[in-house]
């Protein structure tokens, strides 16, 4: 194992250690490859770089501008503010054909109202849930859980760094105080050495305050570091250590109560003396002065119950588990803390489609029992009826306040790719037509900025694949080809496998000339097709519904004609290239065992 790193990590190693010929012609091949570089990539780079940046142009780009959708986000903003009032926003559901921007709305939204709450310290989460991925009710409570617990975690963790800096500077303080106490008892010695030859009788003999006085104007010298001459004052706490009457004074008091050390005690006292007016002994304000603790008993208590706390934090598995535990350790997780939370559920639809309105009902009753937190739901989806499929209760707390977002028009998509061009492109390499054509075709679709922005960097790679200096008109339309063919692709690619086969009867049926298609048709091809493959046979009905399905999804065409006496039939023609589909439909493993298919169409002929 040595020699292979040696081998690859050090090649003058290698012709030194080698005993192999191996490893010298690892070398010798690497060298050649250097000479023998044939300039694969050479002549690609040469060619003027079109882009700029093309990451600006992807879907996974989170732009700083959103142009043409100031109302809806004002709308928004105007609703989500109440977090920050500490109050709880109305749930949200937004609308909006796909790629009208409504998550890249709610996202923008979401990022200023945490930074926000940063800003003035109000505490406001926002959790942000693609149901499309998470798409059950475990699986959202699982992730919400495990998230709101992160967080907590993070929470625990800096409230226990600050608590530790508090037991620093109350430590700080105190070794502080004992030292400045003990310079003075020394001083206060050499003086009482002078002076009288029992110290206690000097400390009996004045009061504290008059000490306190005397002192309190020299401060300028000892922070000038000279000797310090308020030293009898000083002097004076340390000495009093046992009397604990006059240990009520001040705010270092409490920590003296409780606290068992003879040493902090003194310095304690000292504290609760300084406080009282003795600035002398006095370095700083205390450290607990303005907090809530007591003492450094309450500090590593509260410490101690921290630790516990995020001890106690039981991560949710991703399977496994009763909804309802997932559901509780959830709920415990967001009631942990005061706050307002904001559960962003995007593709909600796919949600409800799968899981139906469980999920919904639970978070939108979460209010009424939690003590803490405040939770508030905003959910996104393409699908304007999914709210039919819901409880009515979950309905109209779901649907508190609905925000539309209507499919932009062409000026408008306009705007939203000159807007990316100007950082994604170098300059010069649009022409003038490429932007307004991109968003006519676009605005086409369904005024979806997504395919917008697909279109103009697919060009642009056209472009920078032909070596092209600019990107033209032409890159654009067969930019527009190659989106649609990847579509379609990508659709056959996942159809199931009796959808599969009800397609590639329709293909075989159109290869062999025969134009205006019927249902019995395709449904008499399928069969053989089943029988060829084994998979069982559908009815013809069911064969039908598949066929709706298909022109739904725009791979064939299936019209309703009439033939007069003869009742009512479908036509159905292929809408979709066909070549391209039929290689996707034979690279599925199942499919591919139809190797000879020629018969079959031609057997159906005959019969
Ligand atoms: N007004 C806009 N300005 C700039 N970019 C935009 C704008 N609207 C949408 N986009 C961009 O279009 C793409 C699609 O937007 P987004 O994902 O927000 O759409 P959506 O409405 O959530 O679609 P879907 O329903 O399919 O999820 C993203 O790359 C987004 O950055």
């Amino acid at each position: 194992m040595s020699d292979d790193n040696s081998e690859i990590d050090g090649s003058d190693e290698v012709e030194i250690d080698g005993t192999s010929g191996f490893s010298t012609n690892f070398e010798k091949t690497d060298l050649d490859n250097e000479e023998s570089n044939q300039g694969l990539f050479d002549d690609l780079l040469s060619g003027e770089p079109i882009f700029e940046n093309k990451e600006v142009l992807r879907p996974s780009y989170t732009p700083h501008e959103l142009p043409h959708r100031s109302d809806q986000i004002n709308k928004m903003a105007t609703i989500l503010v109440a977090a920050l009032r500490g109050e709880t926003p109305s749930n949200i559901l937004i609308y909006g054909k796909t790629g009208t921007g409504k998550t890249a709305s709610a996202k923008f939204v979401s990022k200023e109202l945490e930074s926000t709450s940063q800003k003035y310290s109000v505490p406001c989460d926002v959790e942000y849930i693609n149901c499309e991925v998470t798409d059950t009710q475990y699986r959202v409570l699982a992730q919400l859980a495990n998230k709101f617990i992160e967080k907590n975690e993070e929470r625990i963790d800096a409230r226990v760094a600050d608590l530790e800096s508090l037991l620093e500077a109350l430590d700080e303080y105190e070794a502080d105080l004992e030292a400045r106490e003990r310079e003075a008892a020394e001083s206060t010695d050499l003086a009482d050495d002078q002076t009288a030859s029992d110290p206690f009788d000097f400390v009996s003999d004045d009061p504290p305050e008059s000490i306190s006085d005397d002192s309190s104007g020299d401060d300028s010298s000892l922070e000038s570091g000279g000797s310090p001459p308020e030293r009898k004052g000083s002097s004076d706490p340390a000495d009093r250590s046992s009397p604990t009457d006059e240990t009520d004074q001040g705010a270092g008091d409490d920590t003296d109560r409780t606290d068992g050390d003879s040493t902090d005690r003194r310095a304690g006292d000292g504290t609760g003396d300084a406080s009282a007016g003795d600035s002398s002994t006095h370095p700083s304000d205390h450290p607990l002065e303005s907090t809530s603790f007591e003492d450094r008993e309450a500090i590593e208590a509260e410490i101690d119950e921290l630790e516990a706390d995020k001890e106690s934090f039981e991560e949710v598995p991703m399977t496994g588990w009763p909804t309802d535990r997932v559901y509780s350790v959830f709920f415990d997780a967001v009631d942990y803390d005061e706050r307002v939370v904001v559960i962003m559920l995007d593709e909600i639809d796919k949600l409800v489609e799968k899981s139906g309105d469980d999920t919904l009902y639970n978070l939108s009753r979460m209010n009424s029992e939690l003590e803490n937190s405040r939770v508030s739901i905003i959910g996104i989806s393409n699908d304007l009826k999914f709210t039919d499929f819901l409880d009515p209760r979950v309905k109209s707390s779901l649907g508190e306040e609905e925000i539309v977002f209507p499919p932009y028009d062409a000026n408008q998509l306009r705007d939203i790719l000159e807007h990316r061009s100007d950082v994604a492109f170098q300059g010069g390499a649009l022409s003038d037509d490429v932007i307004p054509l991109c968003a006519a075709f676009a605005a086409q679709e369904h005024g979806d900025a997504r395919r917008a922005l697909d279109l103009l960097r697919t060009a642009g790679e056209l472009a920078e694949r032909s070596q092209a200096e600019t990107i033209v008109e032409d890159h654009v339309r067969q930019a527009q080809d190659k989106i649609e063919l990847d579509r379609v692709v990508e659709v056959v690619r996942t159809l199931p496998t009796q959808s599969k086969l009800v397609l590639f009867s329709i293909i075989l049926l159109e290869k062999n000339g025969v134009h205006s298609i019927n249902t019995g048709e395709v449904f008499n091809i399928y069969k053989r097709l089943c029988e060829e493959i084994d998979a069982d046979v559908l009815t013809q009905r069911r064969v039908t519904d598949l066929i709706s399905e298909l022109d739904m999804l725009g791979i064939v065409n299936a019209v309703v004609v009439s033939k007069g006496r003869y009742g009512r039939t479908k036509e159905i023609s292929l809408s979709v290239p066909l070549e391209e589909t039929e290689a996707v439909l034979l690279s599925d493993s199942r499919l591919s065992d139809i190797d000879d298919i020629q018969p079959f169409v031609q057997a159906r002929f005959e019969n």
